[in-house]
């Protein structure tokens, strides 16, 4: 990837201050709640091929709350706007009008101008495109539809990554390694931008966007779900064609990344940290005898609990189970290999469309420090959380239970068909604990984003503790 450097000009500050109310009315804002502080720490000037604007990649520091990030918000500097625009966010004290880039043809196109592209994506002239459109609902980041950028005219989709992070986004990196070894239910990377920005006292690096084929007439996996659920028509046939489409992601990921494949016998190396959710924790050494494979997923199911009761009190009643259940993991003999696996998976990742699936957005659960969401894993976690979304689209369309069986048998019928042996008894225990570890993170994500839907991971939650 090739970094552009990022450095501060004096108007900045005055664009970070025009941003800074506008800032907590976007879905992206990660600090809710809370007054936020916004810094500008600088940003890169791209160039629009046709001179029609200033298009300007602000970086900022936004904190609050004991915590903060580093955003990226593309702005569009001296466009005719209407007072009313949505677009519009405000002037500055010269009377230069300000536009939230993302959905703007000033900023697609320079972008377009100054990202690195795949092998063999030829270069978009600026007059094939159409009407960018950002697509609704956005969430972490901003997603927009381009018509004419993608291959031969075709329309493809610019990913814009709000909060920035230090290193190569695997969204772009994995999905890049999994073309190249010609699995084909990703979105092909046509093009990326990377920066560097300064950080502490040194300099971060990491991509500012993707551009990836558009599946065209698709439709998002839990809106599908939930709409068969409402029908109370049977999910089997899509989700049993859903976990072949998972078992074969496994194969092609270890495959494509294969440094990332770790034996079950290599967790012996050192004390196992218990990642998940809780930095910093590290758990005891094994017992003699027993597998350390199989502590370190019982400490990773401790450490979740000790971590979602502290966000979620409604939990405190469910310790002795869930330690009982973990002391359990510990007696289990053949836990599988860990390599790496998409780490957030749910119906809501994977889209339908040319009668298969694609799975999105390989950056692993947003609530944990990055430095553990690239983590080798157990692949059967993924098939975890595709479990979980089953129980989600059924609570949503209110379906009977019997609808989530028929979903999660024929989901795992599918997996089981791809993926490689496992005992089918240690299997079934791993993915209870698996999907009690997932019930546990979608307690606090529900507690934090979405409190009316608290009730769904905590009813699972009492499913399989009970
Ligand atoms: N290549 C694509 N083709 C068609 N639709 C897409 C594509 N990529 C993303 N989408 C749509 O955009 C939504 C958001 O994409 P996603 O990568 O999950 O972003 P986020 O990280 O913001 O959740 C998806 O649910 C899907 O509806
Ligand atoms: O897609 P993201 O990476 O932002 O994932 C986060 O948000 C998801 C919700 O949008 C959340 O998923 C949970 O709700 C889904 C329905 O909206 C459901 O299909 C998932 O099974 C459930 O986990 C995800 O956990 C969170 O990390």
């Amino acid at each position: 990837m090739t970094d552009r450097r990022v450095a501060h000009e004096d108007r900045d500050d005055a664009l970070a201050a025009l941003l800074a109310p506008w800032l907590p009315g976007r879905r992206w804002f990660p600090i809710k709640g809370v007054d936020a502080r916004v810094t500008a720490i600088g940003g890169l000037t791209l160039e629009d091929p046709e001179g029609a604007a200033d298009v300007r990649l602000l970086l900022l520091r936004a904190e609050g709350g004991g915590t903060g990030a580093v955003l990226q918000v593309p702005v569009v500097l001296g466009v005719e706007l209407a007072d009313g625009d949505p677009a519009l966010v405000g002037r500055l004290p010269d009377g230069t009008v300000v536009a939230d880039g993302a959905g703007r043809p000033e900023f697609e196109r320079a972008w377009l101008a100054s990202a690195d592209r795949a092998e063999g994506a030829a270069p978009v002239p600026a007059d094939a495109l159409g009407t960018p459109k950002v697509i609704a609902g956005e969430q972490s980041n901003t997603s927009v539809i381009l018509p004419g950028a993608g291959p031969d005219g075709s329309t493809a989709m610019l990913k814009v990554f709000r909060g920035l992070t230090e290193g190569d986004n695997p969204d772009v990196d994995v999905p890049r390694a999994l073309a190249e070894v010609g699995w084909s239910h990703v979105p092909r990377p046509l093009a990326w931008l990377g920066a560097e920005w300064p950080e502490g006292d040194g300099t971060a690096h990491g991509h500012l966007g993707v551009l990836s084929a558009f599946v065209p007439g698709a439709h998002d996996g839990f809106e599908l779900a939930c709409d068969f659920a409402r029908r109370g028509e049977s999910f089997g046939e899509l989700a049993e064609d859903l976990g072949e489409v998972i078992g074969q992601m496994h194969r092609a990921l270890a495959k494509a990344l294969p440094d990332d494949v770790v034996p079950a016998e290599g967790a012996t190396d050192g004390a196992p940290e218990v990642g998940e959710g809780s930095p910093g924790r590290h758990a005891a050494e094994p017992e003699a005898g027993l597998s350390p494979a199989a502590a370190r997923v019982a400490d990773a199911l401790a450490a979740r609990f000790a971590w979602a009761s502290e966000t979620v009190p409604e939990l405190a009643g469910f310790a002795d189970p869930v330690a009982a259940l973990a002391e359990r993991t510990r007696l289990l003999g053949d836990v599988p290999h860990r390599q790496r696996v998409h780490g957030d998976l749910h119906l809501g990742q994977v889209l339908r469309g040319d009668d298969t699936w694609y799975v999105l957005d390989f950056e692993g659960e947003p609530l944990l420090p990055v430095a553990q969401r690239t983590r080798p894993d157990l692949a059967l976690r993924d098939a975890a959380g595709m479990l979980r979304s089953f129980d989600y689209a059924a609570a949503v369309g209110d379906a009977p239970a019997a609808w989530t069986e028929v979903a999660r048998a024929s989901f795992l019928a599918g997996y089981a068909s791809e993926s490689g042996d496992v005992d089918p008894a240690t299997r079934a225990h791993l993915l209870r604990v698996l999907e009690l570890d997932k019930a546990l993170y979608e307690a606090v994500y529900e507690a934090r984003n979405r409190p009316d839907w608290l009730a769904i991971p905590l009813a699972g939650v009492q499913r399989l503790i009970g």
